[in-house]
């Protein structure tokens, strides 16, 4: 290697693990524009995607179209137990799930509580000084606790505006030494949540299944009690250039469900009839609920995984978390045999969480690309 393209290798690694302390350290180094390494191309920046030409950049609110999501009020579900093949909730829940793929719930449980003290330590977690939270960064994929930056620091060619703690909460350990031990109240305040938005999982996965003609949900919802969990805490903060980059690229979720809380500040989008359109919070305390990768498995392609995506803000940091659910790690998922037949033939091959492992760390992700590697070529999409 010659001397030049030695010191432009050098200037790349060390450019990239200043890049690699993640966004909330750069923007304390007092940035004012959005550096190279953040820029998308062109034709994948906010503004850029919107087939009929509306504004999606985070300047143009009001031209920007908006989407309610479907309500699920869980109070309703519980009053119904006993005639739910009736229940319009279930219903509705169907048809969120095949439409969109996402919902939102509300009267769902977890106390309001919970939520605003998760929001709250998160923040005062990014708020630590960078070398306290250094001790959780790492770069594998496979750590239970993981600090990070980005999507996929080790293999994105253009870095999102994210920040994030990964914390693997199901199967949990009884002790958690590995967890930060600061702030000091995280550990009880990210196990309470862990806990709630877990029930919430198992309660909304029992009422999936009775939407999908699964006679028996009892021995699957005994492996779901099983069932990773991964509540991930995600740091978007204020960006100077937010119409070059994203939060989040546009992405389908791995697991059965996934359930985001936001802080109040909008960012999250999804791709409806060909628009990115925002999600409107129902309630301050409501959480949306999207279709996992292993849910659109199961369910033989009727419920979708939908692409969703999030853009930043130049005005306010803000704050997501989500709790991703599926099958113990081991579990083969299959499309569910009373799903397939001649005119439904399955659609996907088995899978597992440590094939989906295998995926990320070998690939850009980007859009569908694990759930379409699990197609079955031969069958319409
Ligand atoms: O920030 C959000 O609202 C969504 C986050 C998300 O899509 C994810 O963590 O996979
Ligand atoms: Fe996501």
């Amino acid at each position: 290697m010659d001397q030049f393209v030695m010191e432009n290798k050098r200037e790349e690694e060390s450019l990239d693990s200043k890049y690699m302390k993640g966004v909330r350290h750069l923007c304390d180094s007092g940035v004012t524009r959005l550096p190279t390494k953040y820029i998308l191309p062109v034709p994948d920046r906010p503004a850029s995607t919107s087939p009929k030409g509306w504004a999606n950049s985070p300047r143009d609110d009001q031209r920007k179209p908006s989407l309610h999501l479907p309500i699920i009020d869980l109070s309703e579900l519980r009053q119904d137990s006993n005639r739910r093949s009736n229940n319009h909730v279930l219903r509705s829940l169907a048809e969120a799930c095949e439409e969109h793929g996402f919902f939102q719930v509300v009267n769902h449980g977890v106390p309001a509580e919970v939520l605003r003290s998760m929001v709250d330590v998160s923040r005062r977690f990014f708020e630590l000084p960078f070398e306290e939270r250094a001790r959780h960064m790492s770069s594998d994929i496979f750590a239970p606790v993981r600090c990070g930056t980005s999507l996929n620091q080790r293999t994105d060619r253009v870095f999102c505006w994210r920040d994030f703690l990964k914390l693997s909460c199901h199967p949990l350990p009884r002790t958690l030494p590995h967890w930060p031990s600061s702030p000091p109240d995280l550990r009880q305040v990210a196990v309470s949540y862990a806990q709630q938005t877990r029930s919430l999982f198992l309660v909304l996965m029992g009422a999936i299944l009775e939407t999908l003609g699964v006679e028996d949900c009892k021995p699957m919802m005994e492996e779901f009690q099983e069932g990773t969990q991964m509540v991930v805490m995600n740091f978007f903060p204020a960006c100077p250039e937010p119409d070059l980059t994203l939060g989040m690229p546009p992405h389908s979720d791995y697991g059965f469900l996934t359930l985001v809380f936001q802080d109040g500040v909008r960012g999250l989008q999804i791709q409806h009839r060909g628009d990115w359109v925002t999600v409107e919070p129902a309630t301050a305390d409501s959480i949306v609920v999207n279709v996992g990768d292993h849910l659109e498995i199961f369910s033989n392609g009727k419920y979708k995984s939908a692409l969703h995506r999030v853009v930043v803000n130049s005005a306010k940091p803000r704050i997501s978390l989500a709790s991703f659910h599926s099958l113990p790690a081991a579990t083969v998922v299959s499309p569910a045999p009373h799903l397939v037949d001649a005119h439904n033939p399955r659609r996907y091959l088995d899978t597992d969480f440590a094939a989906f492992l295998a995926h990320l760390s070998s690939n850009e992700t980007k859009g569908k690309s694990f759930l379409d590697s699990r197609k079955l070529h031969a069958c319409p999409s």
